[in-house]
């Protein structure tokens, strides 16, 4: 008798694509800083919120920065419609583990504590046990990751997991080369994905 397929191990990023990172910012921003431009969901480009700001004008940078560095930002990012739910179901499907894989900020004083109370609240204790705080993502084992960032650079130049690109209004428009996939949202087909990492 053959042994036992070893269970499909997911990550899943947090900001982008199970809080709502970017909403946050631009409805803070504007509430602190009515006066100043801002760059409106439809027009983000790249990654880098504090980038694209700096590129309307050079001291809006530190001031977006301040936004998302300030006490209570984290904690009170809304949920992305349907993650809970979809985190939940893989929770509770067999031969499947799941894991919140996250980078803090840099200044990571507020950050790191609300991302834990975020989850806890959120998504309850047993996801709080399986948070997964790094910078390095590449070095995290694991057959799939879903994330919202285009490019996922780190230590280890081949990663284990397969990158499926979760959609974000600073990433529609990057064209992903073939075989590279993406989840629209989580009303997008996750399960299909987890079914064709499975070993048979
Ligand atoms: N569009 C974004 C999304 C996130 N960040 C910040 C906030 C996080 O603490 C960190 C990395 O997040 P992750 O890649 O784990 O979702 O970067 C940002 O600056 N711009
Ligand atoms: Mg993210």
């Amino acid at each position: 008798m053959g042994s036992a397929a070893a269970p499909l191990r997911v990550l899943v990023d947090m900001d982008g694509v199970l809080a709502d990172f970017e909403g946050a910012v631009l409805r803070e921003f504007r509430a602190q800083f009515p006066a100043e431009p801002r760059v409106e969901l439809a027009e983000r480009r790249g990654f880098s919120v504090r980038e694209q700001y700096r590129s309307l004008r050079e001291d809006l940078a530190a001031k977006v920065a301040s936004v998302y560095e300030s006490p209570g930002f984290f904690l009170d990012l809304d949920p992305i419609p349907g993650a809970l739910e979809a985190v939940q179901e893989m929770l509770h499907m067999p031969d499947t583990e799941v894991f919140i894989c996250t980078s803090p900020l840099r200044k990571y004083e507020h950050c790191v504590v609300e991302k834990y109370k975020w989850v806890e609240k959120h998504l309850g204790p047993e996801f709080v046990e399986r948070i997964i705080l790094t910078r390095d993502k590449t070095m995290v084992a694991a057959d799939l990751l879903f994330d919202d960032k285009d490019t996922i650079q780190g230590a280890e130049p081949n990663p284990s997991w397969e990158h499926i690109l979760f959609t974000c209004c600073h990433n529609r428009h990057v064209q992903l080369p073939a075989p590279r996939r993406r989840l629209c949202s989580w009303a997008d087909d996750w399960k299909g994905i987890l079914e064709s990492k499975r070993r048979h």
